[in-house]
């Protein structure tokens, strides 16, 4: 047995001195001297040094003494060159005495390490252990180390390059034992003695510089295999969109002997100016249809608000909307500054709820904002900071000048994010309603969310009529809002029309009537977003919606008008979110199924924002 399978064990400094102090006596040295043979010996040696409390096989004495040779030896011809060989032979003195009779000897004995016996070693090994050796430490010691460290090596080869890059994929060298070949006794030795010859530190350069030379290589295939893999989604995705085209086309076609011409909807964006009748559900007689694919067709309501538009995530939305939010992204160059592509607040978390604030801020991060600004409650903030130190967060929401504390920051916002956490203590709403109101003299866009929500119930005032507000209510804040608004019961069979209805009242504010499909509406014009989501409603998806509304609305109110071809930038903005929302939950169902929470539908946004917006 040559190689133990402790190799890779460092010896150390004190280690080595009981060896050496074994090795170097009388009787032993005595016994190896002249000895062909010498496993019995370091036998003895073994059990000499696991007396003293030093576990080491026979093998493994018999290897390190050999490299300390080696080491002394290459040491004292460095020493006649440039008088540097205590650098490479840490034990240097102690060798000296021992060896300082048998030189001659030693000298011709480590010219030939691989005579038979025991001192035999596969030559890979050899080399290998002169590698390790030479990257453990140059000068093949342990010298910080009173214990034994086990260093880990991989258990498959490791690709070194021998040559240059681009000859890439080239021989590899194993740093892992192998097995030697049948013939390896018969080899020539010349590759071996081109490592003994070699000094150290020459390895040692040589094997960073490969190990370099390797790495890159594989970056370089992964990246390869990154595009690959991108190009190939991107394929599925075109493939996928073109499936729905053609189905929505069947469906059109199936479709339009039934209806009046005028109710399908315009596949453009440009609103019509003598709409359709108002909106009934899809008068499709399967109900299996999948409901990305309808269009609301405007027949039979006679009174009330009329749609100039309505779009609903199938081939319409797909084609007409979508690209107009593509429209509204910046591209990333390296010529803005930090903060350009924008600059997000959101205004909530208290001692009860830090996750919401979290959730939306986070989001609009992910999505594309450069800063996202929290303004929370004294309490919540370290709690806040502490989930991530990439926001910035203010401890200001109950302070006694709140508003005046996060007034400061109004210039720099863009767009702001009301309600995520921000609970319904009558302070804190007194502080939101404040800051609304000045950001609403500030023209920021202004999305309200949760408790914010709770707030316009109370005070519509607070947002009716600003034409740059977005309520993003789930049906329990919807119906509060409804309610609060009309002061009747909420219609709940049809939700477009109470949508509808409702965003009027407000003055045209655009409602985001989230559930099984997010009805976008500003009363003028009415888009569905049905993308497939999931069956999972954790809590928070409304923040991860909210957050990344801030960022979408402020992209799509700073883009020129054509950009999103004179449609309402709230509206698109909000398509554009909600479609994120749905497309991230989807994606994470996919791999969490049950276990699907908010955290994991963020982990998503990457990667469904690229599939949505990007491909
Ligand atoms: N991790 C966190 O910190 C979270 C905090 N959140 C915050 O919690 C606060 C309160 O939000 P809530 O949504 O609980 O308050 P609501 O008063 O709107 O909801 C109250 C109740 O209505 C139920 N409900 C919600 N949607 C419904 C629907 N579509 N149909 C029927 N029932 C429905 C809920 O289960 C809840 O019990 C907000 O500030 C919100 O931002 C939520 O965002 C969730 C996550
Ligand atoms: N039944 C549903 N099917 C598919 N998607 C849904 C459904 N309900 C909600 N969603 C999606 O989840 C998003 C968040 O809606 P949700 O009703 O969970 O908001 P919320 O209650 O305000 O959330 P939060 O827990 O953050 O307060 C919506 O935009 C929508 O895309």
């Amino acid at each position: 047995m040559l190689v133990n399978a402790t190799r890779g064990f460092l010896w150390s400094d004190m280690e080595t001195r009981a060896l050496l102090n074994i090795w170097g006596e009388h009787d032993v040295q005595t016994a190896l001297d002249g000895n062909f043979r010498n496993s019995h010996v370091y036998r003895d040696v073994a059990n000499r040094l696991c007396e003293l409390g030093f576990d080491r096989t026979p093998d493994q004495c018999r290897i390190r003494v050999k490299s300390l040779k080696r080491q002394y030896f290459q040491a004292k011809e460095g020493s006649r060159k440039n008088g540097q060989y205590h650098k490479m032979c840490k034990f240097y003195d102690e060798m000296e005495r021992i060896l300082s009779n048998r030189s001659l000897l030693e000298r011709q004995d480590i010219d030939s390490v691989a005579v038979g016996g025991d001192e035999t070693m596969d030559e890979d090994a050899e080399s290998t252990e002169l590698l390790q050796e030479a990257h453990m430490d140059g000068s093949g010691e342990c010298s910080f180390m009173e214990h034994p460290v086990k260093t880990e090596y991989p258990p498959c080869p490791i690709p070194v390059t021998v040559g240059g890059m681009s000859s890439f994929p080239t021989k590899q060298i194993s740093l892992t034992k192998t097995n030697p070949p049948a013939s390896s006794s018969s080899r020539p030795r010349r590759s071996k003695k081109r490592f003994a010859n070699m000094s150290l530190e020459k390895l040692m350069e040589k094997f960073l510089e490969q190990s370099m030379e390797a790495e890159d290589n594989f970056y370089r295939l992964e990246q390869q295999r990154l595009q690959a893999e991108d190009k190939r989604r991107e394929e599925e995705h075109s493939r996928e969109l073109q499936m729905l085209q053609m189905l929505g086309q069947i469906f059109n076609g199936i479709r339009t002997p039934s209806t009046a011409p005028q109710a399908t909807p315009q596949p453009s964006c440009i609103p019509q100016t003598n709409p359709a009748v108002p909106l009934t559900r899809p008068t499709f007689g399967n109900r299996n249809h999948p409901p990305a694919l309808t269009e609301f067709v405007s027949r039979s309501q006679p009174a009330g608000p009329v749609i100039e538009r309505s779009f609903s995530l199938g081939t319409a939305a797909v084609d007409n909307v979508i690209p107009l939010v593509r429209n509204t992204i910046p591209p990333l160059t390296s010529k803005k500054h930090k903060g350009q592509d924008g600059r997000i607040g959101i205004i909530g978390g208290c001692q009860e709820y830090t996750g919401a604030p979290f959730f939306a801020a986070i989001s609009a991060l992910k999505v594309g904002a450069d800063l996202s600004h929290v303004f929370c409650t004294k309490d919540a903030a370290p709690v806040i900071k502490s989930y991530s130190p990439e926001l910035i967060v203010h401890p200001v929401l109950d302070s006694p000048n709140a508003v005046e504390e996060m007034e400061k920051w109004l210039p720099r916002l863009h767009s702001l994010v009301v309600g995520p956490g921000l609970g319904r203590e009558e302070m804190l709403l007194k502080n939101a309603k404040e800051i609304i109101e000045r950001s609403k003299l500030r023209g920021i866009p202004i999305i309200i969310d949760a408790d914010g929500l709770w707030l316009v119930a109370k005070e519509p005032s607070v947002i009716q009529g600003y034409q740059r507000g977005i309520l993003t209510p789930n049906f329990m804040e919807f119906t509060r809002l409804y309610e609060a608004m009309h002061h009747e019961p909420l219609d709940s069979t049809d939700h477009k029309r109470s949508a509808q209805q409702l965003s009027i009242a407000m003055g045209h504010l655009t409602l985001v009537l989230k559930g099984e499909e997010d009805i976008i509406t500003d009363g003028k014009n009415m888009l569905s977003c049905s993308q497939e989501g999931s069956g999972r409603r954790c809590g928070g998806q409304g923040d991860l919606l909210s957050g990344s509304l801030g960022v979408f609305a402020h992209w799509a109110f700073s883009s020129p008008p054509d950009a999103i071809k004179g449609m309402n930038p709230s509206l698109v903005a909000a398509f554009g979110a909600t479609s994120l929302t749905r497309q991230c939950n989807r994606q994470a169902f996919h791999k969490h199924s049950r276990s699907t929470s908010t955290s994991d539908m963020i982990q998503e946004i990457s990667s469904a924002f690229k599939k949505l917006f990007e491909s």
